[in-house]
């Protein structure tokens, strides 16, 4: 992979700070995990495995992850109090504001009382994430209170039951769980920074991945893979794909889904989801929304040289798997909950608050006239 020059605005090219959680786009391996390639962890391993090697530095042995999904499994459901909150939260407020009350709530019925419980907060969020959503979601727009437990043995495959209120099929199982594993971490990205500016300043883990969620929202960062959603659901074939993309870019307007601020070339993780993106669609029997956003990656490669990041093809693999795109954000957050997190932690361990400084460019020193003159 090539480095891709960086430099100019947003911080770009400048470290600020060490991580040993993640690299992203380092020559060799794009994208690894605390050494592992995703790639090898999408294939060989679950996404618990995953929250719980970023917590703990190591992959679990088979008794440590068992005991760990025991304890997860424990904690999935949502106190009263919350349920409460919840159902009153509008049907047109956006879930990702949802995910933002409903853990700021948590924090304030459960709080982190010091450092000692950061696992257990982490935790916690982790298994109860997906209910947020869901209770929700289920609420305003089934008008259900749904049970907020499943037998399903993994998150992803809870989740997919909370949503759909039914047993979800082995293969969709599998896809959430490779999804959740892509998105899990992703080094110093404007959310995790977000996480971890409030860190250092030995803030709580609730304020740290309340004030992350609020920065993954926005479309330049997580919102794309709902953006993209949006944009190819207007296509009506590739060829009206690639007349109305041209359109776009002749206006100057962003393409979600494409280009990223590390990665030059390509972004890992979209090859794999593009490929259960391929099999859902023909699991479907219908393959013209993947058609469609093959032809978006044709031609933006082929006119600006730009590529899929990870949210492209997440948004035709969500679809294809019935859910609705308003919840593929959240969903995002229900993963990057242990980058985030595990990155308070490491912030934690070797602290000094984040004060960067600023180049001042306003008027000269003045004084202030009585407000009769002004
Ligand atoms: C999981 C994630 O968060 S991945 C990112 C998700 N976000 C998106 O998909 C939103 C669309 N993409 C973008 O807006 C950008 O590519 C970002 C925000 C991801 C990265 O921003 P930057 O690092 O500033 O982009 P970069 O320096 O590569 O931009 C180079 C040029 O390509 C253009 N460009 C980059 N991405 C796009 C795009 N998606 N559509 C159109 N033009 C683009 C930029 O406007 C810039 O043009 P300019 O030099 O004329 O100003
Ligand atoms: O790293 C970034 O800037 C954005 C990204 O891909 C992520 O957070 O997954």
């Amino acid at each position: 992979m090539v480095d891709k020059k960086l430099s100019g605005a947003g911080l770009r090219g400048q470290s600020a700070g060490e991580t040993a959680l993640c690299t992203v786009g380092k020559s060799g391996s794009g994208l690894t995990y605390a050494g592992y390639d995703v790639s090898d962890l999408a294939d060989n391993a679950t996404f618990e495995e995953v929250a719980y090697l970023l917590f703990n530095g190591e992959l679990p042995n088979q008794a440590q992850l068992d005991e760990y999904k025991a304890s997860l499994f424990k904690q999935r459901d949502l106190p009263q109090a919350l349920k409460d909150v919840l159902k009153l939260i509008p049907k047109d407020a956006h879930p990702m504001d949802v995910m933002r009350t409903g853990c700021s709530f948590l924090g304030n019925i459960e709080p982190e009382a010091d450092f000692s419980q950061q696992h257990q907060a982490a935790n916690r969020l982790l298994a109860a994430f997906p209910a947020i959503m869901c209770y929700w979601y289920r609420f305003t727009h089934d008008g259900v209170e749904i049970d907020c437990t499943t037998d399903e043995d993994s998150l992803g495959g809870h989740f997919l039951a909370l949503l759909h209120g039914k047993t979800p099929s082995e293969q969709h199982r599998k896809v959430m769980d490779v999804s959740l594993i892509l998105y899990a971490e992703h080094e110093f990205n404007a959310s995790t920074f977000t996480a971890r500016v409030c860190a250092s300043t030995l803030s709580d883990m609730f304020s740290c991945i309340t004030g992350a969620i609020g920065s993954l929202r926005g479309p330049l960062h997580g919102g794309a893979n709902e953006a993209a959603m949006d944009m190819i659901q207007k296509f009506s074939s590739p060829a009206d794909a690639k007349e109305q993309m041209a359109g776009m870019l002749e206006r100057k307007e962003k393409i979600m889904g494409f280009g990223h601020a590390i990665y030059r070339e390509s972004d890992p993780r979209n090859v794999i989801i593009k490929a259960w993106s391929e099999k859902l669609a023909h699991e479907n029997g219908d393959t013209s929304l993947y058609d469609i956003s093959v032809a978006c990656e044709e031609f933006m490669w082929d006119s600006k040289k730009l590529f899929c990041n990870a949210d492209f093809f997440h948004a035709s693999a969500y679809h294809f798997m019935g859910i609705p795109t308003k919840l593929f954000t959240p969903i995002f957050v229900c993963s990057r909950l242990t980058g985030w997190a595990a990155h308070v932690m490491e912030q934690r361990s070797n602290n000094r608050i984040i004060r960067p400084s600023a180049d001042y460019v306003g008027p000269e020193p003045r004084k202030v006239s009585p407000i009769s003159q002004r």
